[in-house]
């Protein structure tokens, strides 16, 4: 069947499909679909369409869901599979508690730890989902109360830490000032947060008060995307400590990490700049180490890059071995290129890439994109801004006042202005869950779904509800210990190509950077632009000044030392965008036998092109490699044109 609709349509069954750690992979990766907020919503079109919908293809056989994306404006579609969807109109964190975070906690009883981590572009709703709100509470407070009454039952005691990983930086959240704290290797190779609060906490207030003052501390900035964006990693650490059996006085330890990452973010979109441009290269860089940690653990690679970065250190002994973790992937219903970005590096982490199993290809839509319909809509694209893009989206002409747009001079004006508070309109009062839990656990508004809707519709709930116990509320499977953890990743060859579409926005680029595009016929098409412009150095020797120009500027010719400098520049510039082309466009094996380039700045450049396709060797700045790698990078590049052969030959000659 095609998917011709983009509206979510998800079978209950689907949706909540429990994960089962005796058989899951070792980093499961699920979809959360945030629901449209009412200034996205058109005032007079009612509801508009979301971008994301999933299918799957065999009811059941419920291992994995396939997720759709689909681009209102041009129809393309893309296609990944994962582990679980939890929809827009499941708009409850608790299914997705229960289903995915609550079994992971037994676990960390018997001395396993855990790590859950919302990944998603900046206001997907990573914060929402881990801390929800007073009403509804987010996995981070329901995973918290979950454990203090396991507590209670085994006789545990539980610590909590926060901390944030800011700029590759480590910051106490629990400490006045937010100590930065040293991060040390021991002998056994064990890392440690030297000095890091550990608090222990007896109860759902005890939580709240202390958390509340962490989440104050957090790092957070209007970005002109989302007006609470938070810049740093946050890390919320549970760590239990559980009596060991009989009289031996040993004591078994195992911890949760629930993590709300800083958001993904598209440079051209944000039109970040100073700290905020650093912010996000260190936020991409970081979120891409982890991918490649994710991908390596679910490979069985035999070398897992977990040193790549501050979080993927800090979280060697929570991921991989006997660890358990969980990456929810959050997304924007009304955000199609950025919903591809995130969920192809979902996916490429749990290693399954788009494909079509030959058995269900009646039943997927199609999902190899047609090359010369890509050239055709890219160029229809040329031009277009996001912003008009996401009005197109919604299939009507929304007025301009009903839509969040970026306010990039209040961004610009704020770029040094961090907000260390949360914003109590939507993310949660500074003080977040207040009403929500009495000393006893839950009360009644965050242990029922139903009741939390109709307390936020104003309706009033029952008192006797108040009495509902945690424990009754949660089931928790039993795991067995004795279990090995399979890995269950499928791997397929078929890949689908994603969208070039390259956005110019913010940017001031000429036109021979703008013609840069990943498809070689567009470069073609470009080069012929270029070369007019070009206006190749006509030497005259007996010509004592010569108007020409260099790349996009009229320059004056009037030596032959300019006349050499001019040639040299513009042989650099074309050198330069060569390169550029060549980085778009060529294989990963190609990538590979380009000097400077490793296996993983190959990934890297793989990876990112796809959504964000180079316009400069600067944009490789962008994305967080420093201004020294690019040099270095492209000058290996330019030195291996003069390779051993053409050197002794260019020597000869000189000779
Ligand atoms: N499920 C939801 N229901 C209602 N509102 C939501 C939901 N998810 C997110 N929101 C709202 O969307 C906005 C963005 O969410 P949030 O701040 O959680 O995004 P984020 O992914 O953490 O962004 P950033 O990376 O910039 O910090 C907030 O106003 C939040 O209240």
């Amino acid at each position: 069947m095609e998917v011709q609709s983009c509206s979510v349509k998800t079978p209950k069954s689907l949706q909540t499909k429990p994960m089962d750690p005796s058989c899951t992979s070792k980093v499961r990766v699920i979809v959360r679909v945030r629901p449209f907020l009412s200034h996205e919503i058109p005032a007079k079109n009612g509801n508009p369409t979301s971008c994301i919908s999933v299918l799957d293809p065999d009811p059941d056989s419920r291992d994995e869901v396939t997720v759709h994306l689909q681009d209102p404006d041009t129809s393309r579609k893309e296609c990944y599979q994962l582990d679980a969807f939890f929809g827009q109109e499941d708009n409850n964190l608790r299914s997705i508690f229960e289903r995915e975070v609550s079994p992971l906690i037994p676990g960390m009883f018997r001395g396993r730890n855990a790590t859950v981590f919302a990944y998603g572009a900046t206001g997907s709703g990573k914060t929402y989902t881990m801390q929800g709100t007073n009403l509804l509470p987010g996995l981070m407070p329901l995973a918290m109360s979950t454990i203090l009454s396991m507590c209670q039952r085994t006789g545990s005691r539980a610590e909590i830490s926060y901390y944030e990983v800011y700029i590759e930086r480590c910051y106490d959240l629990l400490e006045v000032g937010s100590k930065e704290i040293v991060i040390q290797d021991d002998k056994d190779g064990m890392v440690h947060l030297k000095g890091l609060s550990r608090v222990p906490v007896n109860s759902i207030s005890e939580f709240q008060e202390v958390f509340s003052r962490g989440i104050q501390r957090r790092k957070t900035a209007d970005t002109g995307i989302n007006d609470v964006s938070s810049r740093s990693h946050g890390v919320l650490v549970v760590a239990v400590s559980t009596p060991g059996s009989g009289d031996s006085g040993t004591v078994v330890s195992g911890k949760l990490n629930l993590i709300d990452l800083a958001g993904n973010e598209d440079n051209r979109r944000t039109c970040n700049e100073g700290i905020r441009l650093l912010e996000s290269s260190k936020i991409n860089q970081s979120l891409f180490a982890l991918s490649n940690v994710i991908r390596a653990l679910n490979n069985k690679e035999p070398r897992v890059p977990y040193r790549d970065s501050k979080l993927t250190r800090i979280l060697q002994d929570s991921l991989g071995g006997a660890s358990h973790a969980l990456m929810v992937a959050c997304l924007n219903p009304g955000e199609y290129q950025e919903s591809v970005r995130t969920v192809s590096l979902a996916a490429r982490s749990r290693h399954i890439s788009n494909f079509v199993p030959s058995t269900h290809k009646q039943d997927t839509p199609k999902v190899k994109v047609d090359m010369e319909e890509k050239l055709r809509t890219w160029l229809e694209s040329r031009g277009k801004t996001k912003s008009a893009q996401r009005i197109d989206a919604y299939g009507s002409p929304i007025p301009p006042s009903s839509i969040k747009k970026p306010n990039y001079s209040s961004a610009k004006a704020k770029v040094n202005t961090y907000r260390n508070t949360c914003n109590a309109k939507e993310r949660g009062s500074s003080v977040p869950f207040r009403s929500l839990f009495n000393d006893e656990g839950l009360t009644d508004s965050c242990l029922a779904s139903t009741n939390c809707a109709a307390e936020e519709n104003g309706e009033k709930i029952g008192a006797d509800s108040t009495e509902i116990s945690l424990e009754s509320s949660i089931h928790l499977p039993i795991e067995p210990l004795d279990k090995e953890y399979k890995i269950t990743s499928t791997k397929s060859n078929n890949s689908v190509e994603t969208s070039p579409i390259a956005e110019v926005k913010c940017t001031e680029r000429g036109p021979l950077r703008k013609a840069l595009s990943p498809i070689n016929a567009n470069v073609n098409q470009i080069r012929h632009e270029e070369e007019a412009c070009k206006c190749p150095v006509q030497f005259e020797p007996k010509t004592p000044s010569t108007a020409t120009c260099a790349k996009d500027k009229f320059v004056t010719i009037s030596t032959p030392l300019d006349k050499f400098n001019a040639m040299s520049s513009s042989l650099k510039s074309s050198l330069m965008q060569e390169y550029v082309d060549i980085l778009n466009t060529a294989s990963r094996e190609e990538l590979l036998e380009i000097k400077g380039i490793g296996v993983r700045l190959a990934d890297y450049i793989a990876e990112l092109r796809e959504t964000s396709p180079l316009k400069s060797l600067s944009d490789l700045e962008k994305i967080g490699l420093s201004s020294k790698q690019v040099y270095n990078m492209f000058s290996k590049a330019a030195r291996g044109i003069f390779d051993k052969q053409d050197g002794a030959q260019l020597r000869e000659e000189l000779m």
